[in-house]
């Protein structure tokens, strides 16, 4: 069966700096999959080119068997992206975002009711979806994000660190859409850097250190008896940078 995502020798510099340097991600189908890496590491790079925001300066990458570059239309109708920084219609309501949203994906008026009607009551928005987005809380912006990333049902959901600034309640109800949704058989990426958060969803993790795949399997065969965050830290190199400098913080005056 054709992968999800599948990426060869994916490569991006920004002037002197290579972001991501020669990555080789695969993502099966059906898989809720982490990318983990610590800051810098060329994830948010990653999924920007993976999703047809960002340009690569060299590889190739499919989703479903197709180029996205070569086939952006195509690809782009089958994937689901909520990006980091969340850009949103700020000047719409969350209910016309959905409404908005829906028709430019050419679904029928009707259906594009249907949909987001269901959607606000599943994200417990339904009191806020005449409220304009602009105002809406970290934890509503994301749902609302994650509802429009959702509308059309995409076949693969890409998530830029979906439960970053959102409280336990939220973080429940989007962990209960995402499950629901791969256990009908779509397909999950999301970068994160809580450890734990990826060890209780993922079967299947990438982490990413310096530009580049350092490991990638079924979550077990990463982990190999370790937790996560043990693994993690041994894969990327524990930096220890703290035990040394700052003899002066915390010192009386
Ligand atoms: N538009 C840009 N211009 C210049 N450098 C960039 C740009 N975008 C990313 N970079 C650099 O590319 C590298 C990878 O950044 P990226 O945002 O992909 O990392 P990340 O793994 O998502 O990090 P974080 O976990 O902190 O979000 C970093 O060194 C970053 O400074």
């Amino acid at each position: 069966m054709t992968d999800a995502v599948r990426t060869q020798g994916l490569y991006k510099r920004f002037g002197h700096q290579t972001a991501v340097g020669g990555v080789d991600l695969v993502v099966p189908r059906g898989s809720f999959t982490g990318l983990v890496g610590p800051n810098g590491a060329g994830k948010t790079t990653t999924l920007s080119m993976i999703t047809g925001l960002l340009r690569p300066d060299g590889g190739r990458i499919e989703i479903d068997g197709h180029d996205v570059w070569a086939d952006p239309v195509s690809v782009k109708a089958r994937i689901g992206v909520l990006p980091e920084g969340l850009r949103l219609f700020e000047r719409l309501s969350g209910r016309e975002l959905l409404m908005y949203g829906g028709q430019l994906r050419g679904i029928p008026i009707d259906e594009v009711g249907r949909r987001a009607d269901e959607l606000l009551r599943v994200m417990d928005l339904v009191e806020a979806q005449d409220k304009l987005v602009v105002d809406y809380s970290t934890g509503m912006r994301k749902k609302i994000g994650l509802a429009a990333a959702l509308l059309h049902n995409p076949g693969v959901l890409f998530l830029d660190e979906p439960f970053e600034g959102v409280d336990p309640v939220s973080a429940n109800t989007l962990i209960e859409v995402l499950r629901r949704y791969t256990a009908s058989g779509s397909t999950v990426v999301f970068s994160s850097h809580v450890m734990d958060l990826v060890e209780r969803l993922c079967d299947w993790v990438s982490v990413m250190n310096r530009g580049l795949v350092v490991a990638q399997g079924p979550l077990d065969d990463v982990r190999r008896g370790r937790t996560l965050n043990e693994a993690f830290l041994d894969l990327v190199g524990a930096r220890g940078n703290g035990e040394e400098g700052l003899s002066w913080l915390g010192s009386p005056a």
